[in-house]
């Protein structure tokens, strides 16, 4: 994997996306000694990521030897305009600007920025940790090939990459891919809680959800097959499957919960552009 920017790799909140992405990053072979890192109190996990590479964890960056070659931004939406402004500073003419904040705009960075800076919006997940993320991004208009190669090796160095040329397009996909994790979780939560209501034990059912979960998203990643087609699969005529996909797809159902979901998310992230 070449990553082909001169400059550190500065990363401005090292929390739980931010540290998943450094993770997967250096475990896919970017040096750490071309990492910067400012976060004045990472989570436990990241900080020991951080010790195990030698990284320090700095309250606010300031002495860089050189520009940094990519900024990615990720603190909190809601803090963006708080910790920005001071990041901003220490761009250069060449430096990527990548933030992965949810709602936040292309606009609101290049107001803190000199004109012509490039700047990417990005919306990852966090099974970039496992290298199984994925990441879409939008570009604004002075983002070079060169950067968006910069910005696809990076995050092709953690699952997937899509591009899209309409900016509004990203609070969709924020409610699906950058918060989905978090509904295939709570299905695996609600597996093992219906699991114990059945009869069997908590460790069980914990065991029987998790093994389910990831292994049916492994045979959905690895098959020809679709999703539609995965399930009827499983959906013996007149058996327990159908019984019970009965519930679960009647009107009112999981699809008309999941759109009201995603629909919810998408508002939130409209409102955090604000
Ligand atoms: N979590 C996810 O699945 C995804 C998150 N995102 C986006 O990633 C961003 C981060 O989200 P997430 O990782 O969940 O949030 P976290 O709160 O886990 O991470 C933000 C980190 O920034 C730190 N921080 C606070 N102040 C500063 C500062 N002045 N300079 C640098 N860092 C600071 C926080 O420390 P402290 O906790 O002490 O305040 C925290 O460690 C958000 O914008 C979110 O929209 C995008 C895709 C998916
Ligand atoms: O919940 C959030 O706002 C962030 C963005 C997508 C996933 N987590």
């Amino acid at each position: 994997m070449s990553f082909s920017f001169d400059g550190p790799l500065l990363l401005v909140g090292a929390g739980k996306m931010g540290g998943a992405l450094l993770e997967g990053l250096i475990a896919r072979g970017f040096d750490p000694a071309r990492v910067r890192v400012q976060d004045p109190s990472p989570p436990n996990d990241v900080a020991a990521l951080l010790a195990r590479h030698g990284i320090a964890a700095e309250a606010r960056v300031e002495n860089l030897p050189s520009p940094p070659g990519v900024v990615l931004a990720a603190v909190k939406p809601q803090m963006m305009d708080a910790v920005f402004p001071a990041v901003a500073a220490l761009a250069g003419p060449d430096t990527l600007v990548v933030s992965i904040a949810a709602g936040r705009t292309l606009e609101s960075f290049e107001t803190h920025l000199a004109p012509g800076a490039a700047v990417v919006r990005a919306m990852p997940n966090t099974p970039a940790a496992v290298g199984r993320g994925i990441t879409v991004c939008v570009a604004n208009e002075s983002v070079t090939p060169a950067g968006r190669a910069i910005c696809e090796a990076l995050m092709s160095a953690v699952g997937e990459v899509a591009w899209v040329e309409d900016e509004t397009l990203m609070d969709a996909v924020t409610a699906i891919s950058g918060s989905g994790p978090a509904y295939v979780f709570l299905l695996a939560e609600c597996l093992a809680k219906a699991a114990v209501a059945v009869g069997l034990d908590g460790a069980l059912a914990r065991q029987l959800a998790r093994a389910t979960v990831s292994g049916a998203g492994e045979l959905l990643a690895q098959s020809d097959l679709d999703a539609a087609q995965l399930r009827r699969n499983v959906t013996s005529p007149g058996g327990t499957t159908a019984a019970a996909l009965d519930v679960l797809m009647a009107k009112g159902g999981m699809e008309d919960n999941l759109r009201e979901a995603v629909v919810s998310a998408v508002v939130r992230s409209r409102e955090l552009a604000k």
